[in-house]
């Protein structure tokens, strides 16, 4: 088959993003949608040596799975399962979890029922808007920009701004928008240009922050087109932070902040790690970022002693847990697979709680698990490729208790995943 070939097939499964694949003389060809059960015709873009990419030219049968897709932005590359039905869209994330388990990890084992946390739309606090022509627009399937007005996925709050600000002339030097809400009703916009904020642009932008009734307005000089933000932020205008809870603790979430973009996952993760932690005398927890397990998890340890590579956002949960009167945790910055010997050395690790980026543990830590054997690993995965393959090591000195796939974010092709290790 060749570049240019029309030709007809079966849509099988998603890749990680959420987009179809089918197969073709026993190779597989990645698709830019269909939904499982979709028979579609194909003209192949790419041939490549065992795989080919193609565009989906015309529907001979459409899945029975498919819903009718509620946004009006089709061209949208930001979620992949709008027009699939939910049900769908939630065995196919445990499916993935299960299978990656099995296959990578080499468990025979159950994975449970996906759980969500809250509002399947409306979930996101925290998007950004790229400029173009004064209009705020997210990137299209070809990577064209559409103008967007409102997100289905943003808090109501965020798209009265979003829709303020449209068209807006102030906005000719601004490359980027930042909008982050609170379930509270707070808003906080912040623009980014590539040059110094000029007076005239001050002053249009606090104009528009005060008559939209803005809580929190910033500027970000930005020349770096792979980031959205820049290194610092200009407090232009209204309160330096935005309130949100977490559980029971309070957050600041400033311009600059790494904070959970869908706090009701977050929340649902959290619950899920706490209901499972057998309370301890010392916890550890690895990848703390900001600390939002962290914070939970001192309620039912004598001391909790979270690792983190980023110093700001170790900064960050420090003075969190401070204001929260939060007296048991004590953070120490660094990588992990270098703290983490170190932490064993010193203290008797009864509970172990890691949520790494997607690469999963270091293998070194994973060494040092198997030597230091604490007795239970609650081990939150955003990858469950790299989580089976850490299970998978994990396995010969621990039992997997559970497996609890989480739908941090609806619609989307990620999913979250929850495994409670209790050692052998
Ligand atoms: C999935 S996030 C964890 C978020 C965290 N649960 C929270 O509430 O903020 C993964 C974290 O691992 C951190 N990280 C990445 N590499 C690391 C390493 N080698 N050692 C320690 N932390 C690392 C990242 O900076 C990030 O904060």
């Amino acid at each position: 088959m060749e570049v240019f070939d029309r030709i007809h097939l079966d849509v099988m499964d998603y890749d990680v993003k959420g987009r179809g694949l089918g197969k073709v003389d026993g190779a597989v060809v990645f698709l830019d949608g269909g939904e499982i059960g979709d028979k579609v015709e194909v003209e192949i873009l790419k041939k490549k040596k065992n795989f080919y990419e193609g565009k989906i030219i015309g529907y001979d049968k459409k899945s029975s799975r498919r819903v009718k897709n509620p946004c009006p932005y089709d061209r949208c590359n930001g979620c992949a399962f709008l027009s699939l039905e939910r049900q769908s869209e939630l065995a196919w994330k445990r499916e993935r979890v299960a299978s990656a388990v099995a296959r990578i990890g080499g468990i025979d084992t159950k994975v449970e029922e996906v759980i969500t946390g809250g509002d399947v739309f409306g979930y996101r606090n925290h998007m950004q808007f790229h400029v173009k022509g004064g209009k705020l627009c997210l990137y299209g399937k070809e990577g064209e920009l559409i103008p967007i007005r409102r997100c289905l996925m943003q808090w109501e709050r965020g798209n009265e701004i979003l829709t303020a600000l449209q068209g807006e002339k102030w906005l000719a030097d601004i490359q980027t928008v930042g909008i982050r809400t609170t379930r509270g009703g707070e808003v906080m916009v912040i623009l980014v240009g590539k040059k110094d904020m000029s007076d005239r642009l001050l002053h249009d932008a606090v104009a528009f922050a005060v008559e939209e009734k803005v809580d929190s307005l910033y500027y970000s000089k930005n020349k770096n087109p792979r980031f959205h933000y820049g290194k610092t932020f200009e407090h232009l205008y209204g309160k330096e932070t935005i309130e949100e809870t977490l559980g029971q603790f309070r957050y600041g979430v400033g311009a600059g902040n790494f904070f959970q973009i869908n706090p009701y996952g977050a929340e649902a993760i959290t619950r899920e790690v706490t209901k499972n932690l057998i309370g301890a005398e010392t916890v550890v927890e690895l990848y703390s970022g900001i600390g939002t397990i962290t914070l939970a998890a001192s309620r039912m340890a004598g001391q909790v002693i979270g690792n983190e590579i980023s110093e700001i956002s170790v900064d960050y949960a420090r003075q969190t847990a401070e204001n929260n009167g939060v007296t048991n945790v004590r953070y120490i910055a660094g990588p992990a697979e270098k703290m983490l010997p170190k932490i064993a050395e010193e203290e008797t690790i009864d509970g172990l709680i890691v949520d790494p980026p997607r690469a999963g543990l270091d293998p070194v830590v994973v060494d040092t698990l198997l030597e230091s054997k604490p007795k239970q690993i609650l081990y939150v995965s955003c990858n469950p490729s790299t989580l089976a393959r850490d299970l998978g090591r994990l396995v010969a000195a621990y039992d997997i208790e559970k497996i609890q796939p989480i739908d941090m974010f609806p619609h989307t092709a990620s999913v979250e995943t929850v495994v409670n290790l209790k050692i052998k």
